[in-house]
């Protein structure tokens, strides 16, 4: 694996008011890596991922992304990111909602094949003519990713984007993520799924808003000398397996 950083976290923490919600937190993720953020819920995974996309700042620490400090309106380009709620327009069209996305990204010639890309990527092509209102909550996620990837870009964050996909389409998603770290794409994706986390390059395993450990998967279940992720998470919590 290219061990080039694209994407640096240092010292990182973000209190609301009293309640510090991320505690120095620091981590570098590489190109062409599909990185995991795997946490109960509530334990931080939005909060930093957020700190991430510049859409928040930390209280304290810097986030760095293509060695560029955190936010920066010039890398928004270079950046996709799937919220964990859906911000789509419910009366529009999914076929329009991607229209749309692709005029704020400046894509024009290649908006039409790109559309089409994408959506076959998370298989909506046969329902792009349907009002998102008519979607079911799965249909939005895999609507929301394919805006995500509109603008082909080269740090994916992604907000638990499996929730609510049925197994088959979930592989599938899956088999596209490697795809696209195949073409050097990075991928950054919080679950809670430990299934999930075992698909992923590295992990780092959050607990009450610290990095508790960042490793393989394997390395993780090794080192802890557990067979499962969900052990191997229990192990470094401080909790006996
Ligand atoms: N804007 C905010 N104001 C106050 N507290 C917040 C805010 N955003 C997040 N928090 C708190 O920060 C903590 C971490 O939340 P966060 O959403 O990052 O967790 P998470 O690991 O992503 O959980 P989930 O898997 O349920 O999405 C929670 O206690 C949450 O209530």
């Amino acid at each position: 694996m290219d061990q080039k950083v694209n994407v640096s976290i240092q010292h990182v923490s973000k209190s609301f008011k009293n309640h510090e919600v991320l505690k120095n937190i620091s981590l570098d993720v590489f190109v062409g890596e599909i990185f995991g953020l795997l946490g109960p819920s509530g334990s931080g995974k939005t909060t930093l991922v957020k700190q991430l996309t510049g859409l928040d700042s930390p209280t304290s620490g810097e986030c760095y992304l293509f060695q560029h400090k955190m936010p920066n309106l010039k890398l928004i380009r270079r950046i996709g990111y799937m919220a964990q709620s859906d911000a789509l327009y419910e009366d529009l069209t999914a076929m329009e909602n991607l229209q749309f996305f692709s005029s704020l990204y400046g894509l024009k010639k290649s908006q039409k094949q790109r559309i089409e890309e994408v959506s076959k990527i998370v298989n909506l092509s046969e329902d792009l003519r349907k009002l998102v209102s008519n979607y079911s909550g799965g249909m939005k996620r895999r609507l929301s990713l394919a805006i995500a990837l509109l603008h082909d870009p080269d740090i994916l964050i992604l907000d638990e984007p499996t929730v609510g996909i049925d197994p088959v389409l979930r592989k599938s998603i899956w088999k596209s993520f490697y795809e696209l770290k195949k073409r050097g794409k990075t991928l950054i994706v919080t679950t809670h799924v430990m299934d999930e986390a075992e698909k992923c390059d590295r992990l780092g395993l959050i607990r009450e808003g610290r990095l508790i450990a960042v490793g393989a998967p394997e390395e993780l279940k090794k080192e802890t000398g557990t067979k499962t992720i969900e052990d191997a998470f229990l192990k470094y919590g401080g909790v006996e397996a």
